[in-house]
């Protein structure tokens, strides 16, 4: 999987058209769990008592526990955890376009913070929690899903502290095509108690 993106398209289709098959076999693995799972929903307290932020998002990922519903309504899935890293993969639609005819800037940066989040999210011990306090995102290439069939927001942490958390993502195509880059700081803290 390519993860160095450059600024101009790849002129070569080979690699990008083996590299969508791949994201899109990917995509449809991880999509067969999360069918086979609970659904999308909330997880109940219990359900994550005790277990590490990388944990909580690998039975995400395996359809243990239930997934986060703007994914259904955005049209994307998380494919990939690892230690400080998570990957989501979007289908852009024409129903995510704005009045001028490209994905509205909004998806864009719905991608981006759940790849941050999640990524920050992976090196969450038990009982602390997160969330995002500033996002940027620079958008340097418009998306038309007539020629883009899916992109990956590529999140890796830059800094985990006690306090404050900051990670930093990339929004490329199949063909090394950045789309869009973005950074966080998010807030850690501990998670309120189980009642
Ligand atoms: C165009 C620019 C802003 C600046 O380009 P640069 O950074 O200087 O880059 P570069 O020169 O390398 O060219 C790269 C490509 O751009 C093309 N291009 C360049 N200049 C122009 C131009 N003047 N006009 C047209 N196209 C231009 C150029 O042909 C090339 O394509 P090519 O290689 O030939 O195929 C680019 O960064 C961009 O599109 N960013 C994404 C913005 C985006 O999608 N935002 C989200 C949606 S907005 C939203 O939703 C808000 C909203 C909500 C509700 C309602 C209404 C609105």
């Amino acid at each position: 999987m390519s993860d160095t993106p450059s600024s101009t398209p790849s002129t070569s289709s080979a690699p990008s058209s083996s590299e969508l098959a791949q994201w899109l076999a990917d995509e449809a693995a991880v999509l067969a769990r999360l069918e086979a799972g609970p659904g999308p929903g909330l997880a109940a307290p219990a359900q994550l008592a005790g277990k590490t932020g990388l944990e909580v998002m690998q039975a995400m990922i395996d359809g243990q526990l239930p997934y986060a519903e703007i994914a259904r309504t955005l049209d994307f899935t998380i494919v990939e955890v690892a230690p400080g890293r998570a990957v989501f993969q979007g289908t852009p639609l024409q129903r995510h376009l704005n009045p001028l005819g490209s994905v509205h800037g909004g998806w864009f940066a719905t991608l981006l913070d759940s790849a941050l989040g999640c990524a920050i999210h992976t090196l969450m011990p038990p009982g602390r929690g997160y969330t995002t306090a500033e996002l940027g995102v620079n958008m340097v290439r418009a998306i038309h899903p007539a020629k883009v069939s899916r992109v990956r927001a590529i999140g890796t942490v830059i800094h985990c502290g006690r306090q404050l958390a900051t990670a930093e993502a990339r929004l490329v195509g199949p063909d090394g095509t950045l789309y869009a880059h973005a950074t966080t700081t998010c807030l850690v803290f501990d998670l309120p108690a189980a009642r």
